[in-house]
């Protein structure tokens, strides 16, 4: 499990651990590791033309100890003082008895170097990059220079990924002590380029954490797998309310997702049932009303309905786990969903998280994390989030409180038409085979991804290809490839 903590969380955590060890310690560990990085993307430090970038805070503090560090081992380190009236007066000092150079100006500076480290600004910036960063920061990116981020790239806000204006895109971050939420989540994700670690001694426990990103081993663990016993009411039996004389696709892709995910069994209810059994002939078709359709362990209602509601109330006052997605977003009575004892998972693309919140689109995108968690509390449901890093925050009980999952396998290939509605399959057999609403979530966004990028490999897929590529990426994960 990769966790992030909160910016309070780490000041907290840091604090206590500074009171404990000699002054300035903790700095010369994120330094020594900053270095480290830095020396191993530059392959050779001697001669290497460095240039720092330097705020006025701590994160301008860790860029000058690691400059010191390479100015020693030979490289020529220049420094870039945005204010030269406020910087780390200590960690100058030590960079300029080290032999680094503070740069006159800025943009010649950064035309010839080989690597910048970004230390304008840490877990203590406010807003995006402000007015005086800007012409080195534009240089930066346009040298040919590798752009290594210290902690957090300049201008993203630590706690949610948001980027107010501009900000460092790097190629590398080096991070101390913990991730931060804004290093896993779009768009701040995006900016950070390789994410790497640096252990400077802080420990937190998981329930401190703010937001978890899955690893094969977790969902490994989490994959329902069947024994000797199983039948196919122990596997789980997942109903499929989806798909209409105009979007019968639709229900055959939820139904592909649903076999895929390891359903004992898939029942589907609705006006596409000859779409769905000439592509499925193992799928169990009925045509009445939900409730008459036989035992199912777990619902999934929405994609393709177009504007019938009429399976929703039952599937909404059914005592089994229940998906909702798509045109049943915009169908469901909130009501009914947010009055419902068993575990409701919402999954809404950001376009429907916005029509659900009432608010703009890029509202929605711009504050991800916020938006997810709001959407939970409102609706009383575990909610997934999809787009480029799909998020899922829990509802009442399982997985409530603060700590959401974030989702590392998604590739920009998966926003394709009828994706969505593989998830919602794959997600509710999970839901059938017993997995609580985050972890159904979670694990099925995880697989999901792993499937389009398995097909991929770089070029278009389609959502049948990204069904087809599940029992492979289940596969890779069980098997820890
Ligand atoms: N604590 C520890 O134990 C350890 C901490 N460590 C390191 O310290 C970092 C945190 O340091 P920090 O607290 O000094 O904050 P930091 O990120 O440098 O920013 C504050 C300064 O930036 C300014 N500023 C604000 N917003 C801005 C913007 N948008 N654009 C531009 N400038 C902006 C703000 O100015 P002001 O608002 O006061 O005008 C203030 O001067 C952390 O990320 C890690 O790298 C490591 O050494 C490990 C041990
Ligand atoms: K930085």
């Amino acid at each position: 499990m990769r966790t992030a903590y909160s910016v309070d969380t780490v000041r907290t955590a840091e604090r206590a651990l500074m009171a404990r060890l000699p002054e300035g310690a903790l700095m010369q560990r994120a330094a020594a590791g900053l270095a480290v990085v830095c020396a191993e993307l530059l392959g050779k430090v001697y001669g290497a033309r460095v240039v720092l970038l330097v705020g006025s805070g701590d994160n301008g503090g860790d860029a000058l100890y690691a400059g010191a560090r390479l100015a020693r081992r030979g490289a020529g380190v220049t420094a870039v003082l945005l204010d030269s009236e406020r910087v780390h007066r200590v960690g100058l000092a030590a960079f300029l008895s080290a032999g680094g150079r503070v740069a006159e100006s800025g943009e010649r500076a950064l035309a010839g170097a080989d690597l910048v480290v970004d230390g304008i600004v840490g877990i203590g910036g406010r807003g995006g990059l402000r007015a005086a960063a800007l012409p080195v920061v534009r240089a930066a990116l346009e040298s040919r220079a590798v752009v290594v981020s210290v902690d957090l790239p300049s201008g993203v806000d630590a706690d949610t990924g948001q980027v107010a204006g501009e900000a460092v895109r790097a190629d590398v971050t080096v991070t101390f002590g913990v991730y931060k939420p804004g290093l896993l989540v779009d768009p701040g994700r995006e900016y950070a380029g390789a994410v790497r670690l640096v252990d400077i001694g802080l420990e937190l426990g998981r329930g401190e954490g703010d937001l978890e990103a899955l690893q094969h081993g977790d969902v490994a663990r989490l994959l329902p797998e069947p024994t000797g016993e199983s039948d196919k009411y122990r596997r789980g039996v997942v109903g499929i309310v989806a798909g209409s004389a105009r979007y019968p696709g639709a229900a055959v892709l939820a139904v592909a997702g649903a076999l895929r995910g390891g359903a004992g069994a898939v029942r589907y209810v609705g006006p596409a049932a000859g779409a769905v059994v000439s592509r499925f002939p193992e799928t169990l078709v009925s045509e009445g009303a939900p409730g008459k359709a036989g035992r199912v362990q777990a619902w999934v209602a929405g994609p393709g309905l177009g504007d019938d509601a009429s399976g929703l109330a039952d599937v909404l006052g059914a005592e089994v786990p229940v998906l909702i997605d798509a045109d049943g977003l915009r169908l469901a009575d909130p009501e009914a969903v947010r009055g419902r004892a068993a575990p409701t998972l919402l999954t809404p693309h950001a376009g429907e998280a916005a029509a659900l919140l009432g608010v703009a689109r890029e509202e929605v995108e711009a504050e991800r994390l916020a938006a997810v968690r709001e959407l939970a509390d409102r609706f009383s449901a575990t909610v997934l989030l999809k787009g480029s890093t799909t998020l899922v925050a829990g509802g009442r009980g399982e997985g409530a409180g603060r700590l959401a999952r974030v989702n590392s396998t998604g590739t920009a290939w998966l926003a394709t038409a009828g994706s969505g509605d593989v998830l919602s399959g794959l997600c509710g057999s999970l839901l059938a085979a017993g997995l609580g609403a985050l972890d159904a979530g979670s694990v099925g966004a995880y697989l999901h991804g792993l499937a389009a990028r398995r097909v991929s490999g770089g070029a278009p897929v389609v959502a049948q290809d990204v069904a087809g590529g599940i029992a492979g990426a289940w596969g890779d994960v069980r098997h820890g490839l």
